[in-house]
C-alpha cells in the first residue's frame, strides 16, 4: 500500500503539473482562417521579431529583421544558444508568450492563424526525429494520406528503402520492377493502419503463437509465467523489414541518422513551400549528407528552405548564410562572400566551431 499511494501521489503531481501549463494559442479561429493555396511564393519576412522564454530570462531573439525570398535556400549558423533553434520555433509559433514583433509569410501575419491552421501548412524537420509504434508504412504516412508508389519512391530517394529492405540494396536491378508492381507487391498496405487495431494485433498473436509452436514443454510454462513480460520484450523488437515491418515508438532499431531519413521521406512526400531543417543531418555520415542536400537542391528547387547547421559542408551550396550570436543576426551574404570578408563566418569557418 505505501508503495501504491506513492504511485498514486507522483500520478497526481504530474496531472497538477500538466494542469498548470498555459494552454496553446487557439487551434483554429473561424474569422480568420489560412487561404487553400498558402503559401504560394514562400516570401518570409521577420519584422523586429524578439522572443524570451520567461519574463525574468534574456531574450533568446533580439529585434530580427530579415526577409527570406521565394525559393531561396538559406543556411543559418552560429555558436551554441545563438538561437538557431528559437527562430525554427518561432516559424511554428511553439513559443506564444513574451514575443515581440511578427513574422509575415506571403504577406500574412501567421499570429493572426489557428495554429492547427497554419503549421501543417509548412515543413520541419526537428533536432530530434520521431518515431511511432507501428507500421513503417504508419511512420512514413500517419495520416493515410499517400499511395504505397509515392512511399516507395521517397524511401528509394531517401536512403530508407535499403534499410527497411537490405536485398533493394544488393539487387538494384530488381528494383525498377518491384516498384512497377508496388501495387500488387504490397497488396495490402493501403488499408487502416493504427496503432492496436486488428491488423497490428493479429501481427503479434501470429508471432506469438509461432513461438508457442516452436517452445517445448518447459519453455511453455515459462512463457505462460511470464507472458505479459514476454509481450512487452517483443513489442519492444523492431522487426523493421518490409514497409509493414514493426517499428518501436523509441525508433530502437534504426540509429538516430536513420531516423532523420525517415523525417526526411516524410517532408519529401509533402513538399511545402516553406522548410525549416533544423540539424536534420547532424547524425549522418558526411556522405549521406552531400547525397541529402543535393537531393534538398532538386526536389525542393521551388521551396523555400532554412538549414540550421553545425557543419560547414550541409551549408555550403547555400544561397546566403545567416550567422546568429546571442540571439542576433550578425552577418548575412552568401558563403564565399562572407569567408572572402574575413568576417563572423569566416571565423567559425577557421576555428571549424558552428
Ligand atoms: N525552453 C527554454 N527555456 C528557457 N531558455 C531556453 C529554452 N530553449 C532555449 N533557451 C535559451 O535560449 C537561447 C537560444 O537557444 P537555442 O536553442 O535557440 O540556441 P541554438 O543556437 O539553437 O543552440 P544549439 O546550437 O545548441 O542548438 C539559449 O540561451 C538557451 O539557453
Amino acid at each position: 500500500m505505501p508503495n501504491q499511494l506513492k504511485q498514486f501521489s507522483d500520478d497526481i503531481s504530474r496531472f497538477r503539473q500538466f494542469s498548470d501549463i498555459n494552454p496553446e494559442a487557439p487551434y483554429i479561429i473561424d474569422d480568420c482562417r489560412v487561404p487553400s493555396e498558402w503559401p504560394h511564393n514562400g516570401n518570409v519576412e521577420f519584422k523586429d521579431l524578439s522572443i524570451k522564454y520567461g519574463a525574468d530570462l534574456d531574450y533568446a531573439l533580439k529585434n530580427l529583421n530579415f526577409t527570406v525570398r521565394p525559393g531561396e535556400k538559406i543556411g543559418i549558423v552560429g555558436r551554441t544558444g545563438a538561437g538557431k533553434s528559437t527562430l525554427a520555433k518561432s516559424i511554428f509559433r511553439l513559443v506564444n508568450e513574451n514575443v515581440g514583433g511578427l513574422i509575415e509569410i506571403d504577406g500574412h501575419d501567421i499570429a493572426k492563424f489557428g495554429v492547427g491552421d497554419f503549421r501543417p501548412k509548412l515543413g520541419i524537420i526537428p533536432q530530434e526525429s520521431t518515431m511511432f509504434y507501428g507500421t513503417v508504412k504508419r511512420n512514413l504516412d500517419p495520416l493515410n494520406e499517400f499511395t504505397i508508389e509515392d512511399m516507395w519512391a521517397a524511401m528509394i530517394k531517401c536512403g530508407v528503402a535499403e534499410l527497411i529492405e537490405p536485398e533493394r540494396k544488393r539487387k538494384p536491378a530488381k528494383l525498377a520492377s518491384k516498384l512497377a508492381n508496388a501495387s500488387s507487391y504490397d497488396h495490402n498496405d493501403n488499408e487502416d493502419d493504427n496503432v492496436g487495431d486488428e491488423d497490428d494485433k493479429g501481427y503479434w498473436d501470429r508471432e506469438n503463437k509461432q513461438r508457442w509452436a516452436k517452445s517445448g514443454l518447459l519453455m511453455r510454462a515459462v512463457l505462460f509465467m511470464f507472458d505479459r513480460k514476454w509481450e512487452k520484450y517483443e513489442v519492444k523488437q523492431p522487426t523493421s523489414v518490409g514497409i509493414n515491418g514493426m517499428v518501436s515508438s523509441d525508433g530502437s532499431g534504426f540509429s538516430s541518422g536513420q531516423q532523420q531519413l525517415f523525417s526526411l521521406c516524410r517532408l519529401l512526400m509533402r513538399k511545402r513551400k516553406v522548410m525549416i531543417l533544423d540539424e536534420a543531418t547532424a547524425d549522418v555520415d558526411l556522405e549521406t549528407d552531400r547525397k541529402i542536400q543535393e537531393l534538398i537542391r532538386t526536389e525542393f528547387s521551388e521551396c523555400t528552405v532554412l538549414t540550421i547547421a553545425h557543419r560547414l559542408d550541409t551549408i555550403m551550396n547555400s544561397d546566403r548564410i545567416i550567422v546568429m550570436e546571442k540571439g542576433e543576426i550578425v552577418e548575412v551574404g552568401p558563403p564565399q562572400e562572407l569567408i572572402a570578408n574575413g568576417g563572423k563566418f569566416a571565423e567559425l569557418v577557421q576555428a571549424n566551431e558552428f
